[in-house]
Formats: C-alpha cells, sequence, structure tokens
C-alpha cells in the first residue's frame, strides 16, 4: 500500500536523503518544480505548445521557491510569466532565495496583491499557486487569503488553469482541514507521496485532481521505517478473497448476526446478506422469537437460530465454528440487547459492533471500551463516534487556529488505543486504526466519489462484509481495508439509483474483476 503522509514525515525523508549526500536540497526543489511543469502539460496538453501566459503565487518558504522554479521553467518553454512575491525576498530559505534571484534575472517579480491572479482585464492561462506547502503554521490573512479565497471565481468564471503546488495553500498538510482560506483548483502537483490532506476531509472539494511525482527520494523499505505511517486502502489481491478448491463450508467460517425485535430485522439481514456474499462459508441470524417468523419469509440461504437473550447466546456461543459476530443493527438500545454485547464480548470472537451496539454505550463509554479486546472491530459513524469518544470529536469539530491541526487519523489512533481493538471512523474518507497504532485510510473521493453509499442500510451492510471477512479469518485491519475498498467499488459497479440491497449483489461482479 501507498504511504500518506505528514509534512514532518516528508522533511524527514528529505533530510535524510540530504544527509546521504546522493542530493542536495537545491536539486529536490529543481525536480520538484519541473515535475509540476510535466504535470500541467500532461493535463493540459494545449499549453504544451505555443505562448501563454502564467502568474506564479510564491510564499515565503520552499513551496514559493518551487514557484520560482516553475516561473523560469515556463519562461524558457517561451510563456510570458510574472511571479508574485508574498512576504520579503531578503527572508526567504536558501534554496528559495536562490530560485528567487535565479527568476528576477529573466523576468518581473512584484509584490502579491489582491490582484495578483489577475485583474479582470488581464487574466493569465494559469496561476500558479505556491504560496504554501507543508510548511503553513497559522491562518492565511490579508491578500494571500483574498488572492487564494479567489481562485474559484477565476477558474470558473475567466476559465484560468490553477494549479497548487504540494497542497493548495492554507491547506493543513496533516489533516486537510483549511486554515483562514479555502482554496478551490484545478489540479494539485504532489512529490513523492500523498500527504494526508490529499485525502482527509473534503480534498476532493479543494482540487479536483492530485497527481504525485516522483522527485527522486526513496521509499522506506524496512519494517521500522514504515513505523508511523499511514496507510492509504488500495485494491485487494484476488489471492486475499479466492477460496480454496480443495476447501468446504466450514473452512471458510461461519458468522453470527444478532436481530433485532419484529419490525426491525431488516439491518441485520442486510448485514447477514454482506457477510455471505463476501465468502463466509454460513451465516446464522440470531433472532428473538417474536421475530421469527418475519426473518424466515426473507431468508433462503442464511439460516436463524433463536436467541431469546443473554444466556441463550452464550450458551449458543459454545459452537466454536461460530467465528465471528455482529452485533448493532437494528439491535435496539435497551438492557436486553446490551445484555447481548455484554455476553458477547468476553467470549472473544471476532466481533464488529455497529450501529445501535455502539450508541447503547453513550452514557458510559468507558463500559464497552472494558469489554473491548484485540479482535473487536468498532465501526462508528461521525454521529456514533461522538457518542463514543466526545472529547476527541470536540477537538476534531474546533476551528484550527494553527498548523498542523488535529485531524480524522489523530482521533482514530486515540479511540482505538483507548478502547483497545480497531476502530473504523466512516466517511467520504473513512480512517481505521488498530490500538498498536497500524492505521489506514479508505478515500472514497476523486474519481472513487460515491454518493450514493450515503442511503439507509449502507453501513449494515460494510458492518456484514467485515464480519464475513473475520469469519474467513482475516485480521481486524485487514477485514476493514478490503471491506471497505470492496464496499465502493459495489456501489461505482452499480452506480446511480443504488440501494442499500444492490450493494452485496454487486460483489460477484466485483469479484470478477479483481480476477478472484
Ligand atoms: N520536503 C521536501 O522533501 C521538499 C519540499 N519542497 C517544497 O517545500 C515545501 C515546504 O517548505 P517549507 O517547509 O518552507 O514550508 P512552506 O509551506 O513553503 O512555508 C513556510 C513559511 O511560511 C510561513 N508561514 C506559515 N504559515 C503562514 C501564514 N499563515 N501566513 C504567513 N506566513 C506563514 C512560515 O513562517 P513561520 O511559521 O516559520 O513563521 C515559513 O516562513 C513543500 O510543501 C514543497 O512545496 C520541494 O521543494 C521538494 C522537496
Ligand atoms: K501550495
Amino acid at each position: 500500500m501507498a504511504e500518506l503522509l505528514t509534512g514532518a514525515q516528508m522533511r524527514a525523508i528529505e533530510r535524510a536523503a540530504i544527509a546521504s549526500g546522493s542530493v542536495t536540497g537545491l536539486d529536490l526543489m529543481e525536480r520538484a518544480g519541473a515535475a509540476v511543469v510535466e504535470a500541467i502539460f500532461e493535463e493540459w496538453p494545449d499549453l504544451a505548445s505555443g505562448d501563454h501566459t502564467a502568474s506564479i503565487l510564491c510564499g515565503p518558504g520552499n513551496n514559493g521557491g518551487d514557484g520560482f522554479v516553475i516561473a523560469r521553467h515556463l519562461h524558457d518553454r517561451g510563456w510570458t510569466v510574472t511571479a508574485h512575491l508574498y512576504g520579503k525576498a531578503e527572508k526567504l530559505p536558501t534554496d528559495a532565495r536562490s530560485n528567487h534571484d535565479l527568476w528576477v534575472a529573466q523576468g518581473p517579480c512584484v509584490p502579491l496583491t489582491d490582484r495578483s491572479a489577475g485583474s479582470v482585464k488581464n487574466m493569465p492561462d494559469l496561476v500558479v499557486d505556491a504560496i504554501f506547502g507543508t510548511g503553513l503554521t497559522r491562518p492565511v490573512e490579508g491578500d494571500a487569503e483574498f488572492v487564494l479565497g479567489n481562485l474559484e471565481t477565476v477558474r470558473t468564471d475567466f476559465g484560468v488553469r490553477c494549479v497548487s503546488v504540494d497542497v493548495p495553500s492554507g491547506i493543513c498538510s496533516d489533516s486537510g482541514k483549511w486554515l483562514g482560506c479555502c482554496p478551490r483548483v484545478d489540479l494539485t502537483v504532489s512529490f513523492h507521496s500523498e500527504k494526508l490532506a490529499h485525502r482527509l476531509e473534503d480534498a476532493d472539494t479543494h482540487s479536483d485532481k492530485v497527481v504525485v511525482k516522483d522527485i527522486g527520494l526513496p521509499h522506506a523499505e524496512q519494517s521500522d521505517e514504515r513505523a508511523g505511517y499511514v496507510w492509504m486502502v488500495e485494491p485487494p489481491a484476488a489471492r486475499a478473497l479466492a477460496k480454496p478448491t480443495q476447501g468446504q463450508k466450514y473452512s471458510q467460517g461461519h458468522a453470527l448476526i444478532l436481530s433485532g425485535g419484529p419490525g426491525r430485522t431488516g439491518a441485520a439481514r442486510l448485514t447477514a446478506r454482506g457477510a455471505l456474499r463476501v465468502g463466509a462459508g454460513l451465516v446464522t441470524l440470531g433472532v428473538p422469537s417474536k421475530a421469527q417468523a418475519e426473518v424466515a419469509s426473507h431468508i433462503t440461504a442464511i439460516m436463524q437460530v433463536p436467541i431469546a437473550n443473554a444466556e441463550a447466546l452464550t450458551e449458543l456461543l459454545w459452537d466454536t465454528r461460530l467465528n465471528a459476530l455482529c452485533l448493532g443493527p437494528g439491535l435496539g438500545i435497551g438492557d436486553q440487547a446490551r445484555g447481548l454485547v455484554e455476553a458477547a464480548l468476553p467470549l472473544y470472537r471476532a466481533t464488529v459492533l455497529d450501529a445501535d451496539a455502539l450508541s447503547m454505550f453513550h452514557k458510559a463509554p468507558a463500559d464497552l471500551f472494558e469489554l473491548c479486546h484485540d479482535r473487536t472491530v468498532l465501526t462508528p459513524h461521525g454521529g456514533e463516534f461522538a457518542r463514543l469518544f466526545p472529547d476527541l470529536a470536540a477537538k476534531l469539530a474546533a476551528e484550527p487556529t494553527e498548523g498542523p491541526a488535529y485531524s480524522k487519523v489523530d482521533a482514530t489512533r486515540t479511540a482505538a488505543q483507548r478502547a483497545g481493538c480497531t476502530v473504523l471512523f466512516k466517511g467520504a474518507a473513512t480512517v481505521m486504526a488498530s490500538a498498536d497504532g497500524r492505521c489506514s485510510v479508505h478515500s472514497a473521493q476523486y474519481e472513487r466519489a460515491a454518493p450514493w453509499l450515503a442511503t439507509a442500510g449502507s453501513g449494515d451492510v460494510l458492518a456484514g462484509v467485515i464480519t464475513g471477512l473475520l469469519a474467513r479469518d482475516m485480521g481486524p485491519m485487514q477485514a476493514c481495508e478490503i471491506a471497505t475498498w470492496l464496499h465502493t467499488e459495489c456501489a461505482l459497479a452499480f452506480g446511480p439509483a443504488l440501494v442499500a440491497e444492490d450493494i452485496p449483489e454487486q460483489m460477484p461482479d466485483v469479484f470478477r474483476a479483481l480476477g478472484v
């Protein structure tokens, strides 16, 4: 999987490469600037020939230094370029200063003002935002805020192409939060690896597209170098999902999904269908007696057993072939439901807790954390997360005043440590973390945006897909990573007008496309 870096991690990689003597900071800046120009021409081939005009907005740090390299390279291609500097040339860091000086020997550099992106009568073909990158430490103000806030108008009303260097300026590279302004550009060109900001929060509303360019820095190979990294969920390998040719149904596990009472069984049935479609050998619904007729009229391959109360559940789980559990969808939040959760967790099965099984602990989340273990997965959406971890949710919702700002990754990692289990925090960017610090992000953004997944029952299916993969003996993090990818992929494969029932039914096509 590819890593998603923080600004500090990126700086550490850069420092290590420079210290090794293999490259200088100036080399890296030259490569970065050249890479942005290359990406611009790849994105808009019509700009690759002919003479065009560009405004390059350069900030007070090395992001601005990249901007001066870009100015020089475009000028060398015959463009008419103006650099606009936010800050004082004397205060630029050494490499940025060198590139500033190279540029002013070739073309104009004027102070950045509110008109820097262009005047109504004099719009350039291209605006490059190189004001702030990974070094943004506080909210953007003044002329920089004004210009950046106006980029959307410059794009949409005047058709000017807008490109950000590394991250759209004003976006905190570690959290994706905006600090003082909310730029919108066509393209962001980043270096070496994506930064967390390219995936967290509403990343795809700030930039329509992100391109990562290699600048010759080494990627971490040793596991100790990779510790602390956040990983981006990628398509699963077919072999992870294939069933052994000699296997029988019991070799693929037996998932038990607990259902709510009459009139509330739909959620658990969706969960069960998700578990079955993803390949659990057997799936059984545990159903209160009064709801059995209702459930029986809806199921075929899925089985059901009566579960009247916690004692009945404990007794049933003497059968150790029932190796993965899911509690929560439609379960209710009363004492009876809570008794089931309290009975299930000490039996140390792989257990997904979703929906009601999370909300029922809102008054005393610590009671839940006491019971959780390393085979437990909590799958909160934003509201459920706030019920279980109100302090973390408040910190996450607070408007940031400095960078790096508190991120969804920070919140999920702390939540996983506190609960002592895997936490999957849902959203367009779903963040999952285990108590030992492993963390990954699944991004349903940009070309994988799946707005139709915001539909009743969609989360129930996701819980079922995770449970099915746990039944198939995957560890909690792998099950979460693969399930989130499959869930989104099913929605994309189905397309518009998706309802929750469609998600599991799309699984065969998605498996086939993966080569399973
Ligand atoms: N790492 C790598 O491998 C490579 C990095 N490269 C490039 O370097 C970029 C990172 O450079 P960087 O560290 O100099 O940070 P950057 O964002 O340019 O600005 C920092 C300056 O802004 C200032 N400042 C901050 N907030 C402010 C505010 N609100 N309003 C006003 N000022 C504010 C801040 O001031 P300070 O906080 O120190 O007071 C400081 O002076 C990276 O994104 C990439 O483009 C490439 O060249 C290739 C290899
Ligand atoms: K930028």
